[in-house]
């Protein structure tokens, strides 16, 4: 089963509406120069509606590794998702479990720039590159670059929506994907509708007769 993360979450009552349309996992942006950033104290009310069973993720850009261990321990973050330019070893000081984003660009060999990151952590998360801008850009990788034949549990991000999840599903076979713009109606603001399409393509291609 293709798990799905929700990434950029703003607001405790799309909690409830986002897990019982299906998603697995929900994103909260420390990053303040993005448009779906939360601090810790917004970040605590929209933890505090999350239910068992369901993951927290907290996402940082190139945070001190003390002060994303802080928020961490603040808000009760199950996962950590790297998205700057950390390296292995700023990563490794993590006080929780954490995977690193990748930002694929043409002609990268995906094998190559996740070796290092498979060696420690228990899953990559592959984005679009987009010169000057971190994440949640909307933007899709050309998926031929994923290598047919893995190891690890790839996270597919990156320009996802209704209409092309169910193929990139397909073609690469993920762990999980992990969808931000493709599923809202503003920035942070979530189109619950959206998602449940989103949900209803990734479902039925676990079981396309149904
Ligand atoms: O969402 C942001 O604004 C953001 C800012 C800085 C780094 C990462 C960010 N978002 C990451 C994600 O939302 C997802 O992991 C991924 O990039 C997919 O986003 P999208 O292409 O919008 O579906």
């Amino acid at each position: 089963m293709v798990r799905v993360k929700v990434c950029g979450i703003t607001q405790p009552h799309q909690v409830d509406p986002l897990v019982d349309a299906g998603v697995d996992a929900l994103g909260l942006v420390f990053y303040p120069p993005s448009p779906r950033a939360v601090t810790p104290d917004q970040a605590v009310q929209i933890q505090r509606a999350v239910g068992p069973y369901v993951s927290t993720i907290g996402l940082f850009v190139n945070t001190p590794i003390d002060e994303v261990n802080a928020i961490a321990d603040a808000v009760g973050l199950d996962w950590i998702q790297f998205h700057g330019s950390e390296t292995v070893a700023q990563c490794m000081g993590a006080n929780r479990p954490w995977y690193k984003a990748l930002r694929v660009r043409a002609g990268d060999d995906v094998d190559a720039i996740t070796r290092p990151w498979r060696a420690v952590s228990n899953g990559v998360l592959l984005d679009a590159f987009v010169k000057g801008v971190p994440g949640g850009t909307g933007t899709r990788f050309n998926w031929d670059q994923v290598p047919s034949t893995r190891d690890w549990k790839l996270i597919l991000a990156g320009g996802l929506d209704v209409s092309n999840v169910r193929a990139a599903i397909a073609q690469t076979q993920p762990y999980a994907v992990d969808v931000s713009g493709g599923v809202e109606s503003a920035p942070g603001i979530k189109d619950i509708q959206k998602v449940q399409a989103f949900m209803q393509e990734v479902r039925n291609d676990q079981h396309p007769n149904s």
